[in-house]
């Protein structure tokens, strides 16, 4: 048989049917639900008296809308109150297993589905969000789709879809203390640009993949949407397999042994083939923060912003002097001088447990910049939960940061959480486009622990040298 990657491998297994043209109709194992992208579907599937196809393979939660702050209280907004009353009423309509906002297990739908070992190896996830590529961390398949989609799903349990080209992204060597897996996706996307991915699946391997967490595997699938692609994995290995043994929803005894001789197998052969392979060294990465509107406006913490007239492409130029404009940057500052106002540690990118332990390590016994509002919103009730227990909220809170219910919170402005016009944010978010956090605010993207060592010192700071 011929060589195959490890996507090859996944959508062989899940194709139920081909046409001639290379559109198919694939399988779909899992199916996420959120409130924002689901009203619509339900309401497809209510009009033509249609039930869920699987409801066990579904499950639903509410991140995007629901307040961070005490929910007792009533929510006020009310089209955000008639999202989530929607989802409620859906979820017992049609059957489907539900956290609501006052469930331990309710966070941000990239970070439950993992924690709660609906996500697993080999598998295809979808979820009507374009970060579900998030759950390639575990060498799954994993699609965000639209609201049509969502209904498609919801009815047959199957996606319309074409295959992809395949993209290796190899990242050599380990990274250096104080460089994390948000600086390797920072890094690739500055090198392929937001549409260099485009028409591909991103594989992620080298030393540095299999050196890191599985926390930062997902960090690095979950802005492979940034860079254009499909979806984003990694082959999973003895890291995911310790990872996901006795989540809830992992397989358990003579299942999971099965399971386990399937997923070993779901690597790269030898010799299959790439359309497109990038090379990045992890040993030379410094921390990056970006300057610009988009997440390939990115530079090393030890260097400027750009002065648009050293430009020489036409369209970066004036995609760069447009963006300067919107953060209210004139080119040529150091990226240490430049001051903050909000810092925001959060989202399905950067919210998981090791993330806050990684910051709450850096601000133990220091303060808060007194010109800066900083917040931490842990991914989901369990990390939250976990958190307490380490004592993670009380060092926070005592540096002067804010300690907040999970959910999407300030990663997009759907919610309280949000930058007045003018705040300028250091955000371990994965989107910096205009007005993502905000009406006129300017987001700066940054790991969680650039994003620590900025509140503390008021302005970005290169975290290898925060003792
Ligand atoms: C609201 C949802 C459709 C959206 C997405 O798909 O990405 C959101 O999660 C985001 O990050 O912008
Ligand atoms: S945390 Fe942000 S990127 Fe992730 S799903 Fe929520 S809004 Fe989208």
């Amino acid at each position: 048989m011929k060589p195959r990657t490890l996507y090859d491998k996944i959508w062989d297994d899940h194709v139920v049917d081909e046409q001639p043209d290379g559109t198919c109709l694939i399988y779909i194992d899992r199916h996420l639900v959120h409130e924002v992208t689901s009203p619509q579907a339900f309401e497809g599937l209510r009009l033509t008296g249609r039930k869920v196809r699987a409801p066990e393979k579904t499950l639903c939660v509410v991140d995007h809308n629901v307040p961070t702050t005490d929910r007792s209280k009533p929510n006020e907004d009310p089209e955000s109150a008639a999202q989530i009353a929607a989802l409620a009423d859906n979820a017992a309509h049609f059957g489907l297993e539900y956290y609501n906002e006052f469930d331990k297990r309710q966070g941000i739908v990239h970070v439950i589905g993992p924690e709660q070992g609906f996500t697993l190896p080999g598998t295809t996830i979808v979820c009507g969000d374009s970060h579900t590529a998030t759950h390639g961390a575990f060498g799954a398949l994993a699609y965000g789709i639209g609201t049509s989609e969502v209904e498609h799903v919801l009815a047959t349990q199957t996606l319309i879809q074409k295959k992809s080209k395949n993209m290796l992204v190899r990242v050599d060597n380990r990274l250096p203390p104080g460089v994390t897996a948000k600086d390797i996706i920072l890094a690739v996307i500055g090198e392929i640009g937001t549409a260099g991915g485009t028409g591909y699946t991103i594989e992620y391997a080298g030393e540095a993949i299999r050196d890191i967490s599985v926390e930062g595997r997902m960090t690095i699938c979950n802005m492979s949407i940034e860079g254009g692609a499909r979806a984003g994995m990694v082959a999973p290995d003895e890291k995911t397999y310790a990872w996901l043994k006795d989540r809830p929803k992992a397989p358990k005894g003579a299942a999971w042994d099965q399971a386990l001789r399937y997923w070993e197998t779901l690597r790269s052969d030898d010799g299959a083939h790439f359309d497109a392979v990038v090379t990045l060294d992890a040993a030379n990465l410094p921390p990056l923060v970006t300057w610009g509107t988009s997440p390939e406006q990115v530079v090393a913490i030890t260097g400027r912003v750009p002065v648009p007239a050293d430009i020489a492409d036409e369209r970066k130029r004036a995609a760069a002097e447009a963006a300067l404009r919107y953060m209210g940057l004139s080119g040529g500052e150091k990226l240490t001088d430049i001051a903050i106002d909000r810092v925001f540690i959060g989202s399905c990118t950067n919210s998981r447990i090791e993330d806050l332990r990684a910051a709450a390590a850096l601000v133990q016994g220091k303060t808060v910049n007194a010109a800066v509002k900083a917040m931490v919103v842990p991914g989901s009730g369990l990390v939250k939960e976990q958190a307490e227990a380490e004592g993670l909220d009380k060092i926070f809170t005592a540096a002067g940061f804010e300690w907040r219910e999970p959910g999407c919170s300030m990663c997009l402005a759907m919610n309280p959480d949000k930058l007045s016009p003018g705040e300028r944010c250091a955000s371990t978010s994965n989107r910096n486009f205009e007005g993502r956090q905000g009406y006129k605010g300017r987001t700066h993207l940054v790991s969680p622990i650039m994003a620590a060592a900025a509140a503390l010192a008021g302005r970005f700071v290169d975290v290898r040298e925060v003792r």
